[in-house]
């Protein structure tokens, strides 16, 4: 599958902001934990959630999908393994881990390779399941954990991993006596997976903060009608979309404060942008300053907009030098940029880029999520035809991009071959 965008595009009008994946994922695995129907509202329809509903389906969990409604149903669960093929089609399934470890006192997941963006090891999740009492055996490519009962402890975490903070607040939810995680992630996604679990009657204070505290409970009872955070990062894109074509666009459904390290910079690149209550207003008449970014964990500048940024940059007027310090390879679309007349080129962990005047249409691939998206705006500004190959990347993350933007008055077109 592929988009065939004709350029250049400015973009007009207003787009909606869909659920957030990285929300929604950990708090399907969260239903795991809880007895009764989990109702969850605002559900965006990706290939990343259909994934994770394939892995609590094949753990015997009934899912329901009405509109952007989710009903997960988890009275029939049978298994606690995760095989191979699933967390090959998606790494986040390993967030089932910590869940199934609390509620069955046995989970065996396939160990999770590198992927497109770095090597991505789950060692801290690993390291703080053993802090809780578990025993983690590591064979033929299965880590298995096994435990009586998880105990409460206190988790200093090396780094602040995401997924390891979410999966030891899963883990920790029964376990005896008060769990503290310390160093944990901050990012919006994990208070919106607090906020789910204290709803089902989790005790959970901190997320948003580097210190979470979990006190342990008996049971969790479904919560009916959670309504998932919207998508910074989709938002995000947008709002870079429309800084990088020009014109002027309302981006809705956002929660503005989410997207401080973002809009931040885009004020410094000379982006004009007005923030109302849920909207981002974005409008660009003149021209695109050079700025330097690094990648940090939230609040700091997200990992997961550095590619759409390259994009905006390869325009602006100057020399950038963009630092990826979260992941250790996440330079893919970095060729790709060039191939549409961009002059970029990656040094260790820096992306420098001299700005041109514009970018001419080519045929380039999707090697990740966000590197696709990437190439996608830069396709909407570029002059004449780009073709962006393998957007199934595309679709685990963004909900019918081609719709939304078509909608904001580009030419982008779906091709199904
Ligand atoms: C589904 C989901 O929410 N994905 C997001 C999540 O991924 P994810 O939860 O995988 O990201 P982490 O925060 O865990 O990873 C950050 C860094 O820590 C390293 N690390 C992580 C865990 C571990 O046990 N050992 C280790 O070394 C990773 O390799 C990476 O270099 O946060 C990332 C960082 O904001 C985002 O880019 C992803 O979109
Ligand atoms: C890297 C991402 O997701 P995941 O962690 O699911 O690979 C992303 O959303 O950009």
């Amino acid at each position: 599958m592929r988009f065939v965008i004709k350029g250049p595009n400015r973009l007009y009008g207003t787009i909606e902001t869909s659920g957030a994946k990285n929300a929604v994922l950990p708090i399907l695995a969260g239903t795991l934990l809880c007895d009764g129907q989990s109702i969850i509202e605002g559900v965006p329809q990706l290939k990343d959630v259909d994934v994770m509903c394939d892995v609590l389906s094949h753990l015997g969990a009934k899912t329901v999908r009405n509109g952007a409604t989710l009903t997960i149903d988890t009275a029939s669960l049978r298994l606690e393994e995760v095989s191979e093929e699933l967390m090959r089609r998606m790494r986040a399934s390993a967030l089932v881990l910590g869940p199934l470890l609390a509620r069955f006192g046995r989970a065996r997941i396939s160990q999770p390779g590198g992927c497109n963006i770095g090597s991505r090891p789950i060692d801290l999740h690993l390291k703080g399941l053993r802090a809780l009492g578990a025993e983690i055996k590591e064979r033929s490519g299965y880590i298995t954990a096994e435990v009586g009962r998880l105990k409460g402890a206190d988790i200093h975490l090396d780094i602040p991993s995401v997924g390891a903070t979410e999966n030891l607040m899963m883990a920790a939810v029964f376990a005896a006596g008060t769990t503290i995680i310390r160093n944990a992630a901050r990012e919006p996604e994990i208070v919106d997976l607090q906020n789910f679990l204290n709803r089902a009657g989790a005790r959970i204070r901190g997320a948003g903060t580097s210190t979470i505290k979990v006190d342990g409970v008996k049971s969790l009872r479904a919560p009916q009608g959670h309504r998932v955070i919207p998508d910074r990062i989709e938002a995000g894109t947008h709002i870079i979309a429309a800084a990088l074509t020009g014109g002027e666009v309302v981006v809705k459904n956002v929660i503005p404060e989410h997207l401080e390290p973002l809009l931040a910079k885009l004020r410094e690149a000379g982006v004009d942008i007005q923030v109302e209550r849920d909207a981002v207003r974005v409008r660009r008449e003149g021209v695109l300053k050079a700025v330097d970014i690094r990648t940090m964990p939230y609040p700091g500048f997200p990992t997961d907009l550095q590619a759409q940024m390259c994009a905006l940059l390869a325009v602006a007027r100057g020399t950038s030098v963009v630092t990826e310090t979260v992941f250790d390879n996440r330079f893919k679309h970095v060729p790709e940029l060039r191939r549409m007349g961009a002059d970029i080129y990656a040094e260790g962990r820096a992306i420098i880029i001299r700005g041109v005047e514009r970018l001419t249409g080519a045929r380039v691939e999707a090697p990740d999520l966000r590197a696709g998206a990437a190439l996608v705006l830069a396709g909407l500004a570029a002059e004449n035809t780009t073709v962006v190959d393998n957007v199934a990347h595309i679709d685990r993350g963004y909900e019918k991009i081609e719709e939304k933007y078509r909608s904001l008055g580009a030419a982008i077109e779906r091709l199904v071959s």
